[in-house]
């Protein structure tokens, strides 16, 4: 999705949260200084979506019942959105791609990487310490912002970990694209979250998957 595209979505959420663009545009430019200008992993990302049947895990407490019932993972592109990916190493599955705002385990983000990865780390205000600390750790990096994108820093559309997963597996071309552990009306959680829950409904719904 165009930049032109999102940013009402993005002044939408901004509004809600009663943030600025300020602090996510100095974490982009920020998370720009610790990469190469030109991304080298981009075009891996792409080859690894475009007209693939892509599986998207995110980290609803449903995650490890839906993962029963993949038997053949080997068929998909597996993206990991943040935390997922612990659950997924647990059970031996590494994933093709993660996409985190670097607020789950430092540890198995490292793993995943360090097993051939590729690591779409996200900048937003409210977490420059961790791309100081981790973006330099690691071998397979994409940078991501939802502000207004740089050169070596992108922005495919989504705002939580999850719908940012489906953004890309769009952008990139997916042949099919299925979700497991996404409880978008799970009410056990903080109401920070649960307001990024209801964002992300409303994403994926724009985004034409069926919930
Ligand atoms: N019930 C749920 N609880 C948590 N995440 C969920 C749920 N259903 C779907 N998801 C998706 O799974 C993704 C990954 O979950 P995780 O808890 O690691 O989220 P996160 O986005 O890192 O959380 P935060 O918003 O605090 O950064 C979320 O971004 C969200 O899109
Ligand atoms: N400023 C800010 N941006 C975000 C945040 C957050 O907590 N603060 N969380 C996200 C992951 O869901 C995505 N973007
Ligand atoms: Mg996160």
């Amino acid at each position: 999705m165009k930049y032109e595209e999102w940013e009402p979505y993005y002044k939408a959420i901004l509004a809600d949260f009663g943030w600025t663009p300020e602090g996510d545009e100095a974490a982009a430019r920020l998370l720009s200084s610790l990469l190469p200008a030109a991304s080298p992993w981009l075009g891996k990302v792409e080859d690894l979506i475009r007209g693939r049947d892509v599986i998207v895990c995110g980290k609803a407490p449903t995650l490890e019942k839906d993962m029963a019932k993949i038997d053949w993972w080997y068929r998909y592109t597996v993206i990991a959105a943040d935390g997922s990916v612990s659950t997924l190493l647990r059970q031996g599955i590494v994933p093709d791609i993660v996409v985190s705002d670097l607020d789950g385990s430092h540890e198995d983000l490292l793993k995943a990487d360090a097993n051939g990865a590729i690591i779409l780390a996200h900048a937003h205000a409210d977490n420059v310490e961790s791309v100081k600390s981790l973006v330099p750790q690691l071998k397979h990096v994409v940078g991501t912002t939802q502000a207004r994108p740089l050169e070596n820093v992108f922005n495919f559309g989504g705002f939580s970990d999850g719908d940012r997963c489906v953004f890309l597996a769009k952008e990139f071309g997916a042949k099919s694209i299925k979700i497991i552990g996404f409880d978008l009306d799970d009410t056990n959680v903080t109401p920070k979250k649960l307001k990024k829950l209801k964002w992300a409904k409303k994403l994926l719904k724009l985004m034409d998957i069926e919930l």
